[in-house]
């Protein structure tokens, strides 16, 4: 498949079949592949973290915990549920591959969001290189990867920050999913200097 072809047909799987996790080569070469992606400085500002295995429920757990000291009745039904919802977050592929900004805080030059931006081309490099040997994959993100307890879990230092948790495995969704775009001439203005 080429870069072209990768771009185009890769979307997100939001379903994933309960199989055995990646292997380790194979994990290796997608987080070699998102390192080749452009960064200002040569700063490389990204660090990974793969899941597997029961770590994905000590996750869960730590994610449940979270949501549950955030909840004003913890034993409402709704809070419940929310519980139940955010501790399946880690679960739905059996690999994750946790993508945080790290940033070199002795580096003067280094930028916020020119390193932001860095991390995100690693992880759309990451995308395409899944798409590319077949494998689904899904760039998720949102409250629950910045909670402190979650942070702890990886480790992180009070200025890392997950971006993204990258969910991999065998789609069990069906493959004529149509996910549209604005055309991009909506999105587009082009300057010439030349009078329209
Ligand atoms: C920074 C970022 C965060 C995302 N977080 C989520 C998420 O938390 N949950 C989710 O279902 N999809 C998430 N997505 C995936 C988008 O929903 C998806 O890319 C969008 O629906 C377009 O579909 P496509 O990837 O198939 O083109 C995220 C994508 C990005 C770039």
């Amino acid at each position: 498949m080429n870069v072209s072809e990768a771009i185009r047909t890769r979307r997100s799987v939001k379903i994933f079949k309960d199989t055995e996790p990646l292997d380790k080569e194979t994990v290796e070469s997608l987080i070699e592949a998102a390192t080749w992606a452009p960064n200002h400085y040569f700063t490389e500002p990204w660090k990974f973290f793969v899941v597997q295995g029961e770590a994905r429920k000590q996750l869960s757990e730590v994610m449940k915990k979270w949501a549950a000291a955030k909840a004003d009745d913890p034993n409402s039904p709704e809070a419940e549920k929310r519980i139940m919802k955010v501790g399946a977050k880690p679960l739905l592929a059996p690999t994750i591959i946790i993508v945080a900004l790290s940033r070199d805080l002795d580096n003067k030059k280094a930028i916020y969001t020119e390193d932001v931006c860095a991390v995100a081309a690693a992880t759309q490099n990451m995308l395409l290189e899944a798409h590319s040997r077949d494998i689904g994959a899904i760039w998720k993100s949102g409250p629950a990867y910045q909670a402190e307890p979650v942070k702890d879990f990886f480790k992180l230092r009070q200025d890392e920050e997950i971006l993204g948790a990258v969910f991999l495995g065998e789609s069990a969704m069906r493959k004529d999913v149509k996910v549209n775009r604005i055309p991009h001439e909506e999105k587009t203005e082009w300057i010439t200097g030349e009078p329209e």
